[in-house]
């Protein structure tokens, strides 16, 4: 019975040393303030709650309007195959002290939102990195909010009462230019990942933050907790898109990992502008010339660039859905590949961790998969598995 309906499938647990937390982070009372999910090394049996894995029924509504299918119907599907899931993070559990952590600025893709790529967030978290996965708040996201202080309309309160303002998918209206709203997106985006990365060294500075999101999480706690020359940037599909941008616009990040990248919201423009390393991994599936030659682009002679492509993958191989239906739903929406969705993630992630190691200079064991990064291994092989047309000579870079 492990069809929808039940979802015996879990989202898998972190394989690091550390125990993982998770809490949300909202500043502001506008749609400039920032929005992230924290996955964070904690204190063991702090807490026994388990994190919920999507938090509000309107995320649901929003991923019905993004996947075309009525709201009440959608709402209906997803409470009932999706409504108690946990992602395998304890909530709000104590952050651990004593350490200083690399940190990761996470995007997600076209469609998702903050809480759907945990198996990776919780994975890296449980090796000892701090994750910050933001919510964008640009509209490609199924549905996001923001807590505005003006009271809900007929509100009899005086204090003012905390509304939350959601904003859903922007579907692109008929004959709209997707490119340049893309564009025009993939720089709110990244905005929004620098914004993140300068939130959290302000609270590691120890800056008196304020949350608007009514939790009792210790952000004091988090005080010299980063270790603010080992910063990455990380994110699947427009989120990979979103990275390369980060890259280009803040050299606080030293080195971005893209997630089957999609490269169509990026300008030529900002390619000489990204020095920093960028390790590209690939699912099997999502590969087009168009999007590889964009990749390709992206060489120049003093930067480092790495390719994978994982054997058996799709492009829903990296969010959590992949782990959550059974496997002949799974591969009938490609949201499941050929290859079993947690050795997928595992090779991904251990990509990634030495990639992170080999960049930021970490002193853990993670060359361990250094291998990984040449495209040597049973489910990997090096670069893109669709063959191009020879280079035209580039012009000197
Ligand atoms: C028909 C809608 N049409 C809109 C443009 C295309 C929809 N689409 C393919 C989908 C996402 C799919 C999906 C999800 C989730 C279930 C569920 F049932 F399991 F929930 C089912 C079916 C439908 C596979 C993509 O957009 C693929 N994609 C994604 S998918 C990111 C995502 C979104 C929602 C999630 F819940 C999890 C992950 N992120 C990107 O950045 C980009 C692309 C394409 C180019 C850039």
């Amino acid at each position: 019975a492990k069809e929808m309906g039940s979802s015996l499938e879990r989202i898998p647990e972190g394989k690091g040393p550390y125990s993982v937390g998770c809490t949300d982070l909202m500043t502001g009372h506008s749609i400039q303030g920032s929005f992230l999910r924290l996955y964070y090394p904690s204190q063991i049996g702090t807490s026994d709650e388990e994190t919920i894995w999507i938090p509000n029924k309107e995320y649901y509504y929003g991923l019905s309007d993004f996947l075309n299918i009525n709201r009440t119907l959608g709402g209906f599907f997803f409470t009932c195959n999706f409504g108690s899931v946990t992602c395998p993070a304890k909530w709000n559990a104590a952050f651990k002290l004593g350490e200083k952590y690399p940190l990761i600025i996470f995007s997600h893709g076209l469609g998702a939102f903050r809480t759907l790529y945990s198996a990776i967030c919780t994975e890296m978290a449980s090796r000892g990195f701090v994750v910050a996965a933001v919510e964008h708040r640009d509209q490609s996201s199924s549905a996001t909010y923001y807590l505005n202080e003006k009271p809900a309309l007929g509100a009899k309160g005086e204090a003012s009462e905390l509304h939350k303002e959601w904003i859903y998918y922007r579907k692109l209206k008929a004959g709209e230019d997707e490119v340049a709203l893309r564009q025009q997106q993939v720089q709110q985006r990244a905005d929004e990942c620098v914004r993140a990365l300068d939130l959290m060294l302000d609270i590691n500075s120890g800056k008196q933050i304020v949350n608007v999101l009514p939790l009792n999480f210790n952000w004091m706690l988090l005080k010299d907790s980063i270790d603010v020359q080992k910063i990455a940037v990380m994110g699947h599909s427009f989120g990979a898109a979103t990275t390369i941008e980060a890259l280009s616009k803040n050299v606080q990040f030293k080195c971005g990992i893209a997630l089957d990248a999609w490269m169509l919201p990026l300008c030529e423009e900002v390619y000489p502008r990204v020095r920093q390393p960028l390790l590209f991994i690939n699912s099997e599936k999502f590969q087009w010339a168009l999007n590889i030659l964009e990749i390709k682009k992206l060489n120049y002679k003093d930067t480092e660039r790495k390719m994978i492509t994982i054997k058996g993958t799709v492009h829903q191989s990296f969010p959590d859905f992949t782990f959550l239906t059974g496997n002949i739903v799974g591969k009938i929406f490609g949201l499941k590949g050929q290859l079993n969705p947690n050795t997928a993630i595992d090779v991904s992630n251990k990509a990634s961790l030495a990639f992170l190691q080999k960049h930021l200079g970490l002193n853990k064991d993670f060359d361990q998969w250094d291998s990984l990064l040449e495209g040597k291994g049973h489910d990997v092989i090096p670069g893109t598995n669709i063959d191009l047309p020879p280079m035209p000579p580039q012009s000197k870079q």
